[in-house]
């Protein structure tokens, strides 16, 4: 069918995601353990797609490269003029060199300061302008893509795609690229320039490197464990939230609320339970990770303090040597969180690029005819269909309406009707046989042009948060405000919509949730009509419709019908007797066709149908 749920936008909760990290969770700050962090499955083929991206902006990337390494060679040279101002000035107590040497430092830290400026600024324009490309092909290829694909989608997680992977993708390449440049730069530079100091200190401060290792490795593990359990305790708090929402009407029809904030209330305990022992494990780290590195530099302090007894050393490069380790740790845990960060990054990237690879519709065939005004001649000939292979939906279905008639579709309750209508509009193609309009198979005209012979108006009629006028103008983007009234006056809907706060121009809620079922129907065939189409598909509505806007929808509908062909999955008994033939459909066959009398002097599938639904109970509404 067409998928109502296709239609509806889904409730974007963020959807349950193992392995994401949350924000304000597990931090990034020095020592501290992000939480769990999603891995890409193909990093290389990520990166491949991802440069596609980012090749547009090589020279910049050059650009911001070259400053990467002069910002981080001069924030190397620091730590040495500290020394250097202690030994060769403040010992020797010459204030000009030390004022000298302090101005210096002001102009290279100053000059830092101004690289490291620049190096974001561009940064920052490449990420926003990457993902500004990224967001309008995923949003294109979406536009692209058969109802298939998303049929077999959840609504939230393509949103969280669109939205949360975006977001990741964009903080990755604004701050990692240039943070993990700027580390391994540092890291490598600093190394050199404690080797070139005094290798015997170098040697003492990295013996408590593998010891921080040992310890972030032992407390990493356990944290990351908690952060899963409660990044899935939170994922099942949000179903429940979503459901509550988006079901509120069933809560509180079957006065159902209390349970609901009692069974909230125990997940949401059950959330602070895990997520307390998860930033406690996490807070663990940062005061260790403290301890170790004052005791390296206690130890370097002391071994140094020695050499300088022995004066093997000078107090100067003792000086710069601390400020040098105090460089050394923080690359390190610099690059771990970078790491995390790039890594949510790259498979957020990922699935992104997955829905970019997905199949777009078939293209039309090269000989595809773009005929704008047809009879109306419709048929199915030996037409068979599923959904999957193995379960065929529609067997062998033939029939033929000729220009202008009315066709009632009718059957029990996934009997195969609304597929019908999917293999028309060829959201589907058919497995085999053909529909042809015109004599033409629908397969030989293109997609565009087939969907604008149709025309639909669904049960549930989905509206766009716009005014009234948008909504109609949906149908024939060109029409002035008066056939858009035209349309409407035609439809019947023009008096309700007088009354509309601020008529025509009234702004209706997400899914015009704010009218009535009826009234939203009224829009849409006034939409119908403004798009004209030469062959209608109506599925009349069986509830939810109050009588006399039924009666203007009614009649609003066979305004839309005159002088067209018209296929009515049809719950009326008037749109029934009225139909010129109708069909009648039961597991995916067409058991019997007919007009209404012919088929009830059969006394078969129909006449029990109709003698269990109309005659006794003179109900409106075709339905089993
Ligand atoms: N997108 C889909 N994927 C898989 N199976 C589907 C899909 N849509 C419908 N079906 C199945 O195909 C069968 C026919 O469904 P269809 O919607 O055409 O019935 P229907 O006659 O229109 O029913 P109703 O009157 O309740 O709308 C059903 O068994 C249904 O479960």
């Amino acid at each position: 069918m067409i998928d109502p749920r296709a239609s509806k936008p889904g409730f974007y909760s963020g959807p349950r995601q193992p392995g994401r990290p949350m924000s304000g969770m597990g931090g990034h700050g020095p020592h501290q353990i992000p939480g769990p962090v999603s891995k890409p499955k193909d990093t290389r083929k990520t990166i491949k797609q991802l440069w596609i991206y980012l090749k547009d902006h090589r020279v910049t990337l050059i650009f911001i490269f070259i400053s990467v390494v002069i910002s981080s060679l001069l924030n190397l040279i620091g730590p040495y003029l500290i020394g250097k101002a202690i030994d060769d000035f403040i010992i020797p107590g010459d204030f000009i060199g030390l004022m000298r040497i302090a101005l210096m430092m002001v102009s290279i830290y100053a000059l830092v300061s101004l690289f490291t400026y620049i190096q974001n600024r561009l940064m920052i324009q490449i990420a926003q302008k990457t993902v500004f490309n990224l967001r309008k092909n995923l949003f294109s290829r979406l536009q692209h893509l058969p109802i298939k694909f998303f049929d077999n989608h959840l609504h939230g997680d393509l949103m969280s795609r669109l939205t949360n992977d975006i977001d990741l993708i964009s903080n990755a390449l604004s701050s990692s690229i240039v943070q993990v440049f700027t580390s391994i730069i540092s890291l490598i530079g600093t190394v050199i320039m404690m080797l070139w100091l005094s290798p015997t200190l170098t040697m003492v401060s990295v013996t408590v490197v593998p010891l921080m290792f040992l310890f972030t490795r032992m407390i990493a593990s356990r944290t990351r464990e908690s952060f899963l359990q409660q990044q899935s305790q939170l994922g099942d708090l949000n179903g429940l939230i979503e459901e509550n929402i988006s079901g509120q009407k069933v809560v509180k029809i079957f006065n159902r609320e209390s349970q609901e904030i009692d069974e909230f209330e125990k997940q949401n305990s059950a959330l602070r339970g895990i997520a307390i022992r998860a930033q406690i494990y996490s807070g663990i780290l940062p005061p260790l990770m403290n301890l170790l590195n004052n005791f390296g530099f206690a130890v370097v302090a002391g071994v140094g303090g020695y050499m300088a007894i022995r004066q093997t050393i000078t107090i100067g490069i003792i000086a710069s040597f601390i400020t040098y380790s105090r460089h050394f740790a923080r690359p390190l845990n610099e690059l771990a969180n970078q790491f995390n960060l790039i890594q949510s990054g790259l498979s957020s990237a990922e699935r992104v690029f997955e829905v970019m690879d997905e199949p777009p519709e078939m293209a039309d065939l090269p000989n595809a005819a773009g005929t704008e005004a047809v009879r109306g001649e419709v048929e199915f000939s030996k037409v068979s269909f599923g959904y999957k292979p193995e379960e065929p939906v529609l067997k062998n279905i033939n029939f033929h309406i000729f220009p202008g008639q009315t066709v009632a579709i009718v059957g029990p309750t996934g009997a195969g009707k609304t597929t019908m209508v999917n293999l028309l509009t060829r959201f589907y193609d058919v497995d085999s046989g053909t529909i042809l309009i015109d004599g033409i198979d629908i397969r030989n005209i293109k997609r565009s042009t087939l969907r604008s012979l149709l025309g639909i108006v669904l049960q549930d009629t989905y509206l766009f948060a716009e005014s009234v006028r948008d909504n109609i103008r949906y149908g024939y983007l060109e029409a002035s405000d008066e056939e858009i009234e035209n349309v409407a006056r035609l439809a019947n809907a023009e008096q309700f919509i007088r009354h509309l706060p601020n008529g025509y121009d009234t702004i209706l809620t997400e899914d015009g949730s704010d009218l009535s079922q009826g009234q939203r129907q009224l829009i849409a065939i006034s939409r119908v009509l403004l798009a004209n189409p030469s062959i209608l598909i109506l599925d009349e509505a069986t509830s939810n419709i109050d009588t006399r806007t039924e009666k203007y929808v009614q009649k609003a509908m066979l305004n839309l019908m005159k002088g067209r062909t018209s296929l009515v999955i049809a719950h009326r008994l008037s749109t029934i007797r009225n139909a010129d033939s109708i069909l009648v459909i039961n597991k995916g066959e067409i058991v019997e066709q007919g007009n209404h009398q012919q088929l009830l002097d059969k006394k078969g599938f129909y006449y029990d149908l109709y003698m269990s639904q109309f005659n006794s109970k003179s109900i409106q509404n075709l339905e089993i």
